[in-house]
């Protein structure tokens, strides 16, 4: 069985005006939720409709589930589950009228499948209310649940919390969170919100004007966007012997400039103070520094508002 739920080689999407992909070489490995990210325009949505059937590459081509030829591609997308904007619903039909109708347009066997999916987005209780008069948290849970009808072994979310308050987003975040725990299925989840897919994205897949920037784990992502404690003192050998006798730490550096990055204690930074303090240390500068998220990004991408506001 292969380790791929979806690769694109050097794939290509050339519009009249624009390159909207421009070779792009993606991989999403079975069982990983990868977050795919980039500003508006970078072209997110091009690479979903063309994985979705939607639209062609003008060149390059794609994989999903092991399968490359067009008759195998047209099978293997009933394996995915998607929202490509917003979801398409029925205002005036209820929660379970709307699976129902996606059901039988769909050819999906079994009625059965309808409550098990309304339990699943937690919309079992919606009873009569039509869609129209659902809250926009309700709205996305219900094209969840659309995308979900039929067990797909892969999800795929085109900027799912877009206009949701953070309460909203937090909601999703953990909904997928649970899918993917106990369902095991794979999620690729676009969105030009960084923040929006931090402690949700095991993988993560940055696009910049029709370029894939750079495919890295949450591990490797966290790693480059590293905590530290910036220390200057008037004497830098005295403060890393402070460190390193009083404090036990093994995890920093002293720095040409004489400044100190200290990769322990940031969250308990008082103690440091305390300890350089006493050894009659003067202290000069004292301050947690790194990157986040949102930052990194914005260096990836090479955007100097938010560069220079880090
Ligand atoms: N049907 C189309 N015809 C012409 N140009 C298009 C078409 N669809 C997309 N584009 C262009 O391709 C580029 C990528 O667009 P795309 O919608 O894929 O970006 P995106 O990352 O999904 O952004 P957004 O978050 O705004 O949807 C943009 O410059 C866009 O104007």
């Amino acid at each position: 069985m292969t380790e791929f739920v979806l690769r694109t080689t050097e794939l290509t999407k050339i519009y009249k005006h624009d390159v909207a992909l421009d070779k792009v070489t993606l991989r999403v490995k079975k069982g990983t939720i990868y977050g795919f990210i980039g500003q508006n325009g970078a072209g997110k949505s091009t690479l979903i409709r063309i994985v979705n059937g939607l639209a062609f590459p003008s060149s390059g081509s794609i994989e999903l589930f092991g399968e490359t030829a067009d008759r195998e591609l047209v099978a293997a997308r009933k394996r995915i589950g998607s929202i490509i904007e917003s979801p398409a619903l029925f205002p005036h039909m209820t929660a379970r009228e709307n699976l129902e109708v996606h059901r039988i347009q769909r050819g999906i066997p079994g009625k059965e499948c309808i409550e098990k999916t309304l339990e699943l987005v937690g919309l079992q209780e919606a009873g009569k209310k039509k869609a129209k008069n659902f809250s926009l948290g309700m709205k996305q849970r219900l094209g969840m649940a659309i995308a979900l009808l039929g067990d797909p072994e892969f999800l795929i979310l085109d900027e799912p919390t877009n206009g949701l308050d953070p309460m909203g987003v937090m909601e999703i975040r953990e909904f997928l969170k649970r899918l993917h725990r106990e369902n095991g299925i794979t999620i690729l989840i676009s969105t030009h919100i960084l923040s929006e897919l931090h402690l949700l994205a095991t993988h993560y897949g940055i696009i910049h004007k029709g370029k894939l920037l750079e495919q890295l784990t949450a591990g490797e992502l966290n790693e480059k966007c590293q905590q530290y404690l910036h220390i200057k003192v008037n004497d830098a050998s005295h403060a890393a012997a402070v460190l390193d006798q009083e404090l036990h730490a093994s995890d920093f550096e002293v720095m040409p400039d004489g400044t100190i990055k200290l990769y322990q204690f940031v969250h308990d930074s008082g103690k440091v103070s305390t300890a350089l303090f006493r050894a009659g240390l003067i202290i000069e500068q004292f301050m947690p520094m790194g990157e986040d998220l949102e930052s990194y990004f914005a260096s990836r991408i090479g955007d100097e508002r938010y560069v220079q506001s880090r």
